[in-house]
């Protein structure tokens, strides 16, 4: 670091002694204030992009709310490619479409095309567009150095609540779902694509739980049910600090895989809409999940990968994210 950012810095340091970060103070108790040293700074590098407050807000609270970041015409564009896949106009083969719990279990309603999720968009060029926004790749790099994959690709087009409460994701870390590491060198970029407030079910973070280490997952025992693979936290405690994190239209949250999030359920009518990929440095390398909190969704994902391809071949829970990882920027070294 050179000695004028360093000399910012410490000034940053000295205010947030003081004021404990103001922007999240209502959701902390003072007990649970932080006290930094510099050279602790360990989930961001110095690119000299970031500013030292935000680099030390990251630090503090595991993400970072950029206002502003995509454009309207790019959400626009890609609003209008997820209509044309719904209906079906567009196929990539890979791609999942997914339907709410409430909606695929109900015989009434079954042909009818109310998706909450396209997963796996990489292979469609326009959607994937926004994974290699220049503008996401500069704050992106800060995280996770210059050779960059796209490892999970996601439009959340979360549904007016059917009246189970089944719209909510419940909260989980979502290293849960990757194999491989290390963990400081995977972010999630997540994009409204239009306002996201409390009533339809804009993200709820518990800031700072980044620090902690993964837990336990499971799905929760909803009484209205769950859907696919959304596990939460194990014990969650709904009564830790937490933070609604209301966005416009293009704003973007970073954030960090430990840091513990979900969304509640959409009170409103409209379908809530956001767009996310995860990155991580391609210098990452695959874990074995054998015997850790992992191995009951690697069972989960190695269980629709044989329904999907076949028992003839085998797909590992690291392969599949192997196939799925496209490189942004750099250079493909390891993952
Ligand atoms: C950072 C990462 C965080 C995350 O990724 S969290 C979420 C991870 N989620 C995923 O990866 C999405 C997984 N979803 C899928 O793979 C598919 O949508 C899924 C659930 C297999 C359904 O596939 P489809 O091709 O639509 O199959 P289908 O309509 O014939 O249904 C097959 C059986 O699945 C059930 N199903 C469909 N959508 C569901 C849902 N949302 N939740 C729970 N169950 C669901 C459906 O009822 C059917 O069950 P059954 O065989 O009739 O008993
Ligand atoms: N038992 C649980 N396990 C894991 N996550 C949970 C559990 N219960 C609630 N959550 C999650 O906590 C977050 C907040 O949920 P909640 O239903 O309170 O939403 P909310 O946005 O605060 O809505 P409201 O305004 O109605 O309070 C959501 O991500 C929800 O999925
Ligand atoms: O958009 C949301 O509601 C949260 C999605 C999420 O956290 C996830 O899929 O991992
Ligand atoms: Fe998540
Ligand atoms: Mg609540």
């Amino acid at each position: 670091m050179s000695r004028r950012a360093a000399d910012r810095l410490k000034v940053v340091l000295n205010h947030l002694d003081r004021s404990n970060s103001a922007s999240v103070r209502s959701s902390f108790t003072s007990s649970q204030a932080v006290s930094y040293h510099p050279q602790t700074l360990r989930y961001t590098f110095d690119t000299g992009f970031l500013s030292p407050e935000q680099r030390i807000f990251y630090e503090e609270n595991g993400f970072l709310l950029i206002k502003n970041l995509v454009s309207e015409e790019d959400i626009d564009r890609f609003r209008a490619e997820f209509e044309h896949v719904c209906k079906g106009d567009v196929k990539i083969p890979g791609m999942v479409v997914m339907r709410d719990v409430a909606i695929a279990k109900s015989e009434f309603v079954r042909d009818q095309k109310a998706v909450s999720k396209l997963q796996d968009f990489q292979d469609d060029a326009e959607l994937f567009r926004y994974c290699s926004l220049p503008q996401i790749l500069k704050y992106v790099e800060c995280f996770t150095g210059p050779n960059i994959m796209a490892m999970h690709t996601m439009l959340i087009n979360k549904p007016p609540d059917a009246g189970k409460k089944t719209s909510r994701h419940p909260m989980h870390q979502d290293l849960h779902y990757f194999p491989f590491r290390p963990v400081d060198h995977i972010v999630c970029a997540w994009t409204a694509m239009e306002k996201v407030n409390r009533q339809n079910g804009c993200l709820v973070v518990l800031p700072g739980s980044h620090k902690g280490t993964l837990q336990e997952h499971d799905y929760p025992e909803w009484e209205g049910g769950v859907n696919k693979m959304y596990h939460g936290v194990r014990n969650y405690d709904p009564n830790h600090p937490r933070m609604h994190v209301e966005m416009e239209k293009g704003d973007t949250l970073f954030f960090h895989p430990l840091l513990i999030h979900g969304s509640g359920m959409n009170q409103t009518q409209g379908f809530r809409k956001a767009i996310s990929c995860h990155y991580a440095s391609a210098d990452c390398y695959y874990i074995d999940v054998t015997g850790t909190s992992q191995e009951n969704i690697s069972k989960e994902v190695n269980e629709i990968a044989t329904r999907r391809y076949g028992t003839d071949i085998s797909v590992s829970f690291a392969d599949t994210w192997a196939l799925r990882g496209r490189l942004v920027h750099g250079e493909r070294t390891s993952l």
